[in-house]
């Protein structure tokens, strides 16, 4: 049966608890309305997670799962951005085990100020030991010839290898523009393939600080880069700007399967317009 509950997490934070009938569920604290655990149990997976060491201390963000990048105005943010909002965040658990995640800002401001604001759910996948497995995926992944894992960009439903697919290799943060609704991201350990739809938000950022600055984090684990990287749907370039009254949607819509993709359904010649930023 799906059911909602209300319960005390780490730190006495409270938080909700999804279960939807066949078995998946998520966590959703309400500080921050950060998910912290996405679970198909038909697969025995967590889709997505939170950092061993983080820190379940506010004003400190939660590492891991899925943050919302946006002004969050404590006393202190209120200095740089005095705006007044309401945000909505609707979570919910398809039939299927996929994750939606519904936000809707509203600007409230009193007088006549518009805000501007960018946002981004900043989330972190649960994926296979890249280092450990890249080299036994190497030989298997005849599909890409890449290592374990590795995010390709699709198009209507077409999967295109772009020809430079991208690879954790390394320290990245990049900003990606006007990507496609579609992102992928192929785990080849776990044989699983985790889809990212996004609507509203029409750029992506993908994020992991690697081994180095990983141990600069004081909440990221020393190894966790390893297994946790983040791919985001995001706004960015064109930050959003709302007038009193005017609200912005931005949807996001995580889904796993198991990898079928095959060289097949690949169109290496296909070339993705996407901008890298850096
Ligand atoms: O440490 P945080 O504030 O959570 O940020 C972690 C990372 O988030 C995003 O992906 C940004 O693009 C990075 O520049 C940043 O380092």
């Amino acid at each position: 049966m799906a059911a909602v509950e209300l319960a005390k997490g780490i730190n006495s934070l409270e938080k909700i608890i999804l279960r939807e009938s066949r078995g998946s569920s998520a966590e959703v604290y309400l500080y921050g309305g950060h998910v912290t655990s996405w679970k198909n149990e038909a697969m025995s997976m967590e889709r997505s997670c939170f950092s061993s060491v983080a820190l379940f201390k506010p004003p400190k963000p939660i590492r891991g799962g899925i943050p919302l990048c946006f002004p969050q105005p404590s006393v202190e943010d209120m200095k740089i951005w005095p705006h007044s909002y309401e945000f909505r965040l609707r979570v919910a658990l398809g039939p299927g085990g996929d994750l939606m995640l519904t936000s809707r800002i509203r600007n409230t401001n009193s007088d006549e100020r518009p805000f501007t604001f960018t946002f981004a759910y900043h989330t972190y996948f649960s994926v296979s030991d890249i280092s450990k497995c890249s080299s036994a995926c190497l030989s298997k992944a005849t599909c890409f010839s890449m290592m374990n894992f590795h995010t390709i960009l699709s198009v209507n439903n077409k999967i295109y290898d772009n020809g430079d697919a991208i690879t954790f290799e390394g320290q990245v943060d990049k900003i990606y523009l006007s990507t496609p609704t579609k992102i992928a991201i192929l785990d080849h350990e776990k044989k699983r393939t985790l889809v990212l739809r996004k609507d509203g938000l029409p750029d992506a950022v993908v994020w992991n600080p690697w081994d180095k600055m990983a141990k600069t984090i004081p909440d990221f684990g020393d190894d966790e880069y390893m297994y946790m990287p983040s791919v985001e749907a995001a706004a960015i370039k064109k930050p959003i700007t709302l007038k009193p009254g005017e609200e912005w949607r931005g949807r996001q819509e995580l889904s796993a399967v198991p990898s079928s993709y095959c060289s097949g359904q690949l169109d290496p010649q296909k070339d993705l317009q996407v901008d890298v930023l850096q």
